[in-house]
């Protein structure tokens, strides 16, 4: 199909190149390509130099990506994967996300070293979470329950765990299964009390726009009801962005052609919930996003965007 070797960027944690190695495995099966025709580059960024701070301290999401992004802009590099999560609302002029690859389960995984459940954990208990979401969902089921930042990629983190440093942690179903690390899950939370991050679970490939010759090759292993979903989540994430950085959650789902998504928005401090749903066809999955972000917004009203900040 094409002459030169495709060069594939992404970070180096085990789980990017899992993700990264899935993508090159559907490429080479859609267009009948050696493997050797499309090289991995793996690319540092600052988000896995920095682990000392919260990411919300030093810049939030962009930092897993920035680096990718300049060698995907200058042409170092053809197109990039990354995990949709990690993919901040705005992206930098000229670049785009094409295609999404099939989700995995989009559910939040709770891993405890001596109990089971989120239920089963002693008063006073400690959890390790970076995330604000995790950290908002836990304080409103959990009060009582100590929050400890936890940063690190998944081996990490379980390694933390294993050493006693908290007695559970949440991490992402999807990258433990991809990491042949599902067996340590011990609840699979529900994803209507525990509602997932916009994008969890889904791979996504990032290119130039107006790159023709790349999109064409990606578009064979784009799976349309994912990014469908991801059209609708992505929607509500941009639509509040711009008015807030509060803790926030949301899925689609797609049965046939409806598309059902459940949003929430919570305080950090989980004290203060309000959660939206929203139902059309497939075809108008961005409105849909947009339209529940704009209702759960005039909900919680002007005081719950600035009372905390
Ligand atoms: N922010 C880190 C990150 N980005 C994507 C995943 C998991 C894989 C996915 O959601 O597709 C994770 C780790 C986690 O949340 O457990």
């Amino acid at each position: 199909m094409q002459t030169k070797t495709l060069k594939i960027g992404t970070r180096g944690s085990a789980l990017a190149l899992v993700q990264a190695h899935e993508t090159r495995d559907r490429l080479v099966k859609a267009h009948g390509l050696n493997e050797s025709d499309i090289e991995i580059v793996v690319i540092s960024t600052s988000g896995d130099r920095i682990q000392d701070r919260p990411l919300s301290e030093v810049g939030g999401k962009g930092l897993f990506t920035l680096e990718i992004e300049e060698q995907l802009a200058d042409g170092r590099i053809d197109f990039a994967v990354h995990s949709s999560k990690d993919m901040p609302t705005f992206l930098p002029e000229g670049l785009h996300l094409s295609v999404f690859l099939e989700r995995e389960d989009p559910r939040d995984a709770f891993i405890g070293r001596d109990v089971k459940s989120l239920a089963d954990l002693p008063l006073g208990a400690i959890v390790g979470s970076a995330s604000l979401r995790r950290q908002a969902l836990i304080k409103r089921l959990r009060p009582d329950l100590k929050l400890v930042n936890f940063r690190g990629n998944v081996q990490t983190r379980l390694r933390k765990l294993a050493d006693g440093e908290v007695d559970a942690t949440f991490l992402a179903y999807a990258g433990l299964k991809r990491l042949d690390l599902g067996h340590v899950v011990t609840e699979l939370m529900d994803s209507r009390a525990f509602p997932p991050a916009p994008g969890q679970g889904a791979i996504t490939v990032e290119s130039r726009i107006g790159d023709d010759r790349i999109d064409n090759l990606l578009a064979p292993i784009n799976h349309l009801p994912t990014s469908t979903a991801l059209a609708c989540e992505r929607a509500f994430l941009g639509t509040l962005d711009g008015s807030c950085r509060t803790p926030l959650a949301g899925l689609a789902t797609i049965s046939g052609e409806v598309l059902h998504f459940h949003g929430m928005i919570l305080l950090p401090d989980g004290s203060e919930v309000h959660e939206v749903t929203g139902e059309g066809a497939v075809a108008d999955a961005a409105q849909i996003g947009r339209d529940a972000a704009l209702r759960v917004r005039e909900m919680a009203g002007a005081h719950f965007f600035t009372d905390w900040l």
